[in-house]
């Protein structure tokens, strides 16, 4: 697992990242760039929190075609990022086609940024899966296909609940990826999620990352509020 929970940073204005960012005075930190913040200040503000010494994961969560996923992965493997995802219900032979952009794109001597999929959304409840997207297993069932499908395609790992994460561990191997939002500490608002876990649970069931945004971007004190997710992560309270 790694120590750092991720943090996703949904802002809109650059204002409100350097703001954000610099609460963290000279702490290095892992953060979540997605569709908010990159589709208003597309690859300029990457440069820029890569250049305060941060790691970035990208969550741009692409669904599209075989070869236009492999060409937009071939120009994000140019911006230094660490990790980036596609939507597991684009296929195999999306997947396969967006590991081969994301090699082609990646500098001589860069390391290729880790990519996993999506299975289901934390914000998906079982009953809306099978009712509005009509897939009638249950909803590890369906985790579990596309998580094994994601392996299968050569991808480094999956999004998905910390509840899913040890059967997908068990059902793949202990170095893929589950990489789990959805997380909140005890007590605090839920919002849209639907498949939830503390960070205390998500380390005992198995998740590689956590990835944490209202809990401590909407907290009075955002850094008082990693750290002690950060210490409840790992077991350290
Ligand atoms: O299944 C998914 C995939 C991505 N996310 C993203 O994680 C964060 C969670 O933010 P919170 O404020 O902690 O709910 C957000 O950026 C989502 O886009 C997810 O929640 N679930």
């Amino acid at each position: 697992m790694n120590d750092k929970p991720i943090i996703a940073l949904d802002f809109s204005t650059s204002e409100e990242i350097k703001n954000f960012l610099l609460l963290f005075k000279d702490e290095s930190l892992y953060v979540k760039v997605g569709m908010e913040l990159y589709y208003q200040h597309g690859a300029e503000i990457v440069k820029r929190i890569k250049e305060m010494g941060h790691e970035i994961f990208l969550d741009l969560k692409l669904h599209d075609i075989p070869n236009t996923v492999h060409r937009a992965m071939k120009g994000l493997a140019a911006l230094d990022i660490d990790m980036v995802n596609v939507h597991a219900a684009g296929g195999s032979e999306m997947m396969r086609a967006a590991k081969e952009g994301l090699i082609a794109g990646t500098p001589a001597g860069s390391a290729v940024p880790k990519l996993i999929a999506v299975t289901q959304l934390t914000s998906t409840s079982e009953e809306a899966m099978q009712t509005e997207q009509l897939i009638k297993v249950s909803l590890q069932e369906s985790v579990l296909h596309y998580a094994d499908l994601t392996c299968k395609s050569g991808l480094d790992g999956v999004v998905c609940s910390a509840w899913e994460a040890r059967m997908i561990k068990d059902h793949t191997n202990e170095d893929f990826i589950c990489l789990t939002p959805g997380i909140r500490p005890a007590g605090s608002a839920v919002g849209d999620q639907k498949r939830v876990a503390t960070p205390g649970r998500a380390r005992e069931i198995g998740s590689t990352f956590i990835v944490v945004g209202r809990p401590i971007t909407q907290a009075a004190d955002p850094v008082a509020a990693y750290h002690e997710i950060k210490n409840q992560w790992n077991g350290a309270e």
